[in-house]
């Protein structure tokens, strides 16, 4: 496990930390800008010392404010991966690299040079120097230099926010697939509601400083009670599913979760396989009935559960379509035009997903 549970004053904001993760896969460290996220991972680096508190990752204690134990940052076998990637200059890839390993204790290296090369595509770049590389290649270097110091903890500060669209797309498949190899524990912080589907298995929700919820991404991604940290356009579910079949004539392929089915369009994945469905409110729409005369050919029957305020004409409902959740995005005027209220029967209509492969590579929408 990794246990945090600590405080420290920053400046006017009270940085209150209270989670336990388990220490494997990746936790994402999710919250608006300047809520702690950077300082909660400084804190388990050893770059920030809290005022009080524990800090605890497997069996090893790095932070207990009563007993005074505070384990200097060299020594906690952290790796840390910044925005920017912070390579030495006058090093080729290869030194850069080889520094990492050098700094490991004797011993045999469970994350050896040439698999982290191969996984991370370095091989072609490795005479290079860093001011030669684009900006996703730094990155794939430095995490490939924080890996190989082998560490037991993997620390990751939005590694994709200094790049474009494109190199980020280009270093998204690369930290997926380390994070698939490589078993360690990594803390991922993001504010992208997108990075963190995809990469992440749980999550930590953090608003003013207090992490104010964790657990299993799914789960706490779907809460109602965060529609309003995710905002009106990322609000919304993710719903755990599985690859029933594929439908060749049409390209779509069948997703089945607890209470029904989904048609998306081609997943290019063995059925049986795990995935996540994210459902965004905005692209989900109420009816009375289902219609065959509508193009949408996702109409999953349920029961209104609520409407919540979110801001200006719209509202967030939620459905229940048995044990399973989905919320809708709707205007209070269709509401009112529709008789809208909680008990009352509704068909949902999904006008797109997004799909990602749980562990392995994304595809985007339909409808
Ligand atoms: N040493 C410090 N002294 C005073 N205030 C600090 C100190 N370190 C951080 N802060 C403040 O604490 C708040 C949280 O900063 P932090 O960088 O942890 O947030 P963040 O969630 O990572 O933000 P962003 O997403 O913008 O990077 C900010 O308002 C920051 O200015």
């Amino acid at each position: 496990m990794i246990e945090l549970a600590f405080d420290k004053q920053l400046g006017t904001l009270g940085l209150q930390v209270r989670v336990c993760l388990p220490a494997r896969g990746v936790t994402a460290i999710y919250g608006p800008s300047g809520s702690g996220k950077t300082s909660l991972i400084n804190a388990v680096a050893g770059l920030l010392r809290p005022d009080s508190g524990v800090i605890r990752v497997q069996d090893r204690l790095f932070f207990d404010a009563t007993r005074g134990i505070d384990v200097p940052v060299e020594r906690r076998g952290i790796g840390y991966v910044f925005q920017d990637a912070r390579l030495f200059p006058h090093l080729s890839v290869a030194g850069n690299l080889r520094y990492g390993l050098k700094r490991h204790r004797d011993g045999p290296a469970p994350v050896g040079f040439d698999s982290v090369v191969a996984v991370l595509g370095i091989e072609p770049l490795l005479q290079r120097r860093p001011h030669t590389l684009s900006g996703g290649e730094r990155q794939r270097v430095a995490l490939g230099r924080a890996l190989l110091r082998q560490p037991r903890l993997l620390l990751m500060d939005e590694p994709l926010a200094a790049l474009d669209a494109p190199r980020k797309a280009e270093l998204l498949p690369y930290i997926e697939r380390l994070c698939h190899e490589f078993t360690l524990p990594v803390l991922y912080v993001s504010h992208s509601v997108d990075e963190i589907v995809r990469l992440a298995q749980q999550i930590v929700i953090v608003e003013g400083g207090r992490s104010i919820d964790s657990g299993e991404l799914t789960e706490v991604m779907s809460r109602p009670a965060h529609a309003r940290l995710l905002g009106r356009f990322e609000s919304g579910v993710v719903l755990a599913c599985v690859v029933a079949q594929h439908d060749d004539r049409y390209q779509l392929s069948t997703l089945r979760f607890a209470d029904g089915e989904l048609r998306v369009p081609r997943v290019d994945l063995p059925p049986g396989s795990p995935v996540r469905a994210r459902v965004r409110s905005r692209d989900v729409a109420l009816a009375l009935a289902p219609s065959p005369a509508l193009s949408i050919g996702n109409q999953l029957h349920g029961q209104l559960v609520s409407l919540a305020d979110v801001h200006g004409p719209y509202l967030e409902t939620t459905v229940a379509l048995g044990t399973t959740q989905v919320r809708a995005l709707i205007t209070q005027e269709s509401r009112d035009r529709l008789g809208l209220q909680p008990g009352r029967e509704v068909w949902v209509m999904v006008k797109s997903v997004a799909v990602d492969a749980v562990g392995g590579q994304g595809s985007e929408a339909g409808r």
